[in-house]
């Protein structure tokens, strides 16, 4: 079978670990520093049940309840990362409205989404229930996880979780790759 391209967005709130995921899941390594992202994006080859896939990454800039969804997210896409930190109340509210936007901008009422309770090595610091996560996960209808981008704890999961999601997914975005514009 030939290698199939998946494009995939990482979105959430401010220092969430959007980051730090994606260069764990592309690079095997974490880097304790903090540098706010605008935007990159990061490629891989991976494989899921013997089907191998070239998964481009856009890890895109944290956002907050005031911010606009940004267009160019809601086209070309084949699924989404929505991610929070456990340690923040605030990042779990915030990826509920980015949810929101997103499902507006696409005007669809669902779409392939793996829900990621991020920082589970800081579990005294934690503000979210894993409880509160699986059942906002269970309205989306979106896969849930809670990782350690540090500890490399279900990171690579949470892309194969959401490449198998695609497949599941009838949708039109399934095999336009041809169409992204980076
Ligand atoms: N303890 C711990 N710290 C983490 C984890 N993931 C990320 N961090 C730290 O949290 C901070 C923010 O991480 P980033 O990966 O830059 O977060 P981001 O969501 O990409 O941030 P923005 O670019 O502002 O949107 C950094 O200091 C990371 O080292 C984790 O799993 N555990």
């Amino acid at each position: 079978m030939p290698p199939k391209d998946r494009y995939i967005a990482i979105m959430g709130y401010r220092s969430v670990g959007k980051s730090s995921l994606s260069i764990q899941f592309v690079e095997g390594q974490f880097v304790d520093s903090y540098d706010p992202t605008i935007e990159n994006t990061f490629t891989k080859v991976t494989r899921v049940n013997s089907q191998e896939y070239v998964v481009t990454i856009v890890d895109t800039a944290g956002q907050d309840e005031y911010s606009i969804f940004p267009p160019q997210y809601s086209m070309d896409f084949h699924g989404y990362v929505l991610v929070y930190s456990i340690t923040s109340q605030k990042s779990f509210e915030v990826i509920q409205i980015i949810h929101e936007k997103l499902l507006d901008s696409m005007g669809k009422a669902h779409v392939p989404v793996v829900l990621v309770g991020n920082k589970t090595d800081l579990h005294q610091e934690r503000a979210v229930t894993t409880e509160e996560g699986r059942k906002l996960a269970e309205r989306w209808k979106a896969t849930f996880l809670e990782t350690s981008a540090k500890q490399n704890e279900s990171v690579a999961d949470i892309f194969h979780q959401l490449l198998l999601l695609t497949e599941k997914e009838n949708g039109n975005a399934q095999e336009k790759s041809g169409c992204f514009i980076s």
